[in-house]
């Protein structure tokens, strides 16, 4: 077996998966990376596989195909996903500047629908490395995600924030998907039995992880927080790619096409395993 390099988000979020993830028998190479390093770097194949941002999938989906009935997704608030704002209202953000981590694809594009098609304004967006004192110095308002968005919302507890996945249910009454497990089309084309054992490894690791938090909580625990803290996090995510997740990515995918953020509108292809 040809080794297979992996990608892992470098956030505590992705924790109940890959703790539980069982390797023996494999020849694999993990990379943490943080979630637009790893769009890169599925891109240039310098990975095979990763969970890559469901908005960097729309954007290469011809060239790669889903794990099925994995991603990390949540039906209503994130936790880690905050728009901190100067302003107590959305509707206040018009014509104003916008900080927007470096480290996104899909919630950076999960902002513009829910500010310009939603909530009815055009902000001046502007990319940053994720540094919410920084953001803020010459912006209204700064999108964070991961553990940086966990972080300043921590040490800044004082300043107004909103998370994106209540805002997008409060607008679609829908779940919404932020990363999909991505598997190049060429490794699957060469190592197809590989593909398939190392997808089911994952559908193991997230039925048992998610199952058994112990693990995912202790190392969790490195960052800061409390047991009971991280719980509730991991929670309030859901790893599953069922109908219901599948048709909050869709709908997503239709208005940020809409919006011409995508070029075209994206068919959500899973493998067979
Ligand atoms: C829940 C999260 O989902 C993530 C958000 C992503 C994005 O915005 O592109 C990509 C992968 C996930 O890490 C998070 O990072 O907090």
């Amino acid at each position: 077996m040809k080794t297979i390099r992996i990608g892992k988000i470098a956030y505590t979020n992705v924790l109940p998966i890959f703790t539980a993830f069982d390797e023996t028998g494999l020849s694999i190479e993990w990379c943490p990376l943080v979630p637009a390093q790893l769009n890169r770097s599925m891109q240039q194949g310098t990975i095979d596989i990763a969970p890559v941002s469901a908005f960097a999938y729309g954007q290469h989906y011809d060239k790669y195909d889903l794990i099925p009935d994995i991603s990390i997704s949540s039906h209503g608030a994130v936790g880690s996903i905050f728009l901190f704002s100067s302003f107590d209202r959305l509707e206040d953000l018009d014509r104003q500047p916008i900080a927007l981590t470096n480290t996104s694809a899909t919630s950076i594009h999960l902002l513009k629908v829910i500010l310009e098609k939603y909530v009815g304004v055009q902000p001046d967006y502007h990319v940053m490395t994720p540094d919410l004192h920084e953001m803020l110095k010459v912006s209204k308002a700064a999108l964070l995600i991961g553990d940086d968005a966990i972080l300043s919302a921590w040490h800044h507890p004082e300043i107004k924030r909103f998370d994106l996945g209540e805002e997008w249910l409060k607008y679609t009454r829908l779940g919404m998907t932020y990363a999909v497990w991505a598997v190049r089309k060429e490794l699957l084309n060469e190592q197809p039995d590989d593909v398939s054992e190392v997808a089911k490894r994952f559908l193991q690791a997230k039925y048992f992880g998610v199952q058994n938090l112990e693990k995912a909580v202790q190392y969790a625990l490195k960052l800061g927080g409390t047991t009971d803290f991280w719980k509730s996090y991991f929670h309030g995510l859901c790893y599953d790619f069922g109908k219901s997740e599948q048709d909050g990515l869709a709908t997503y995918f239709q208005l940020v096409y809409e919006l011409g953020y995508l070029s075209e509108s994206v068919p959500i292809q899973t493998l067979e395993i």
